[in-house]
């Protein structure tokens, strides 16, 4: 079978990094493209030269170039990033894995209409573990629906820069719904001075920047003598960029639409 033609958008970011190695290393998928912003003293460099490799791919900023031999994208950017990426992949006829995170509504709106016309997968965290957790937290609220206060608590490192962190926001959205309640409705995002008492229908968002942290993740369920926490640490990225490249094999043969990490993982 011929491999999948993989491009990364974000070649030199940590993700993009963690894709493009992971992408050398895998089986049934080859590196088409690679690209990055304008200015970035990246441009022109070939794409496993970080590695002491080399691909034969030079990392640009031309869309077009960028993707012209690729089957489908995988794009850990920025939010104006992927919307730009996502055009030009419409275009060319490209499917596109998007693991970025921070979108406004508007934006979110936008990509669902891109997902009549080209394959798209979407997801905040791609790694197994917090998909299993998006599972367990619908169970966990539809059962402790009385009496316990929600708090979803995230750390991660010094440079991110969206915040709550995506998953965190999936972790609210997945409780929200077992709980029949709607987040934008809900959600506190922290607190300070005097709050008065807490509201028992809301649900609070605590977010911890430091170091390198990676990804953690916890969902506190806290009743009177007893509390819940059910929790995630992600100790290395290549959880998410194995879930991407899963994602990117699944999305190769899909037709239009949007899909989650649960269809590609099959739950
Ligand atoms: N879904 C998931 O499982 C995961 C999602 N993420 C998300 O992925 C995204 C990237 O994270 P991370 O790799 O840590 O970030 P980095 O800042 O390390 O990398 C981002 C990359 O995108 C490039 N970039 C920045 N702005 C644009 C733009 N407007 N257009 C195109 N490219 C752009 C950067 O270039 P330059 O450095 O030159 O600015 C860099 O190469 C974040 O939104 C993060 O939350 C992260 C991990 C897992
Ligand atoms: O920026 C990161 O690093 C991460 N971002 C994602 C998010 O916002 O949830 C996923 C993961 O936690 C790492």
């Amino acid at each position: 079978m011929e491999p999948v033609r993989i491009a990364i958008a974000g070649a030199s970011g940590r993700m993009g990094r963690m894709l493009i190695e992971a992408v050398s290393a895998a089986d049934g998928l080859v590196l088409a493209g690679a690209l990055d912003v304008a200015g970035s003293s990246a441009i022109g460099h070939d794409a496993e030269a970080f590695l002491g490799k080399t691909s034969g791919v030079a990392i640009t900023s031309d869309l077009k170039a960028g993707l012209a031999n690729a089957q489908v994208l995988i794009d850990f950017t920025r939010p104006d990033g992927t919307m730009a990426h996502l055009a030009a992949c419409e275009e060319l006829g490209v499917k596109l894995v998007i693991g970025t995170t921070g979108f406004n509504e508007a934006q979110k709106a936008q990509i669902a209409e891109h997902g009549k016309r080209v394959a798209i997968m979407m997801a905040a965290n791609m790694s197994v573990g917090v998909n299993v957790v998006l599972k367990l937290l619908q169970s966990a609220a539809r059962a402790l629906n009385q009496g316990f206060d929600i708090e979803i608590v995230e750390a991660h490192h010094r440079h991110k820069v969206d915040a709550p962190s995506g998953t965190a926001l999936a972790m609210g959205e997945a409780v929200a719904g077992a709980l029949g309640r709607d987040l934008k409705e809900c959600a506190v995002y922290g607190r300070e001075g005097i709050t008065g008492e807490r509201d028992p229908s809301t649900i609070g968002f605590a977010t911890v920047r430091g170091g390198d942290i990676i990804g953690d993740h916890t969902v506190l369920f806290a009743g009177i003598g007893e509390r819940i926490e059910i929790s995630h640490k992600a100790t290395s990225r290549a959880v998410f960029a194995q879930g991407a490249l899963r994602a990117a094999r699944f999305l190769a043969g899909q037709p239009a639409g949007i899909y989650g990490m649960d269809q590609v993982l099959g739950f």
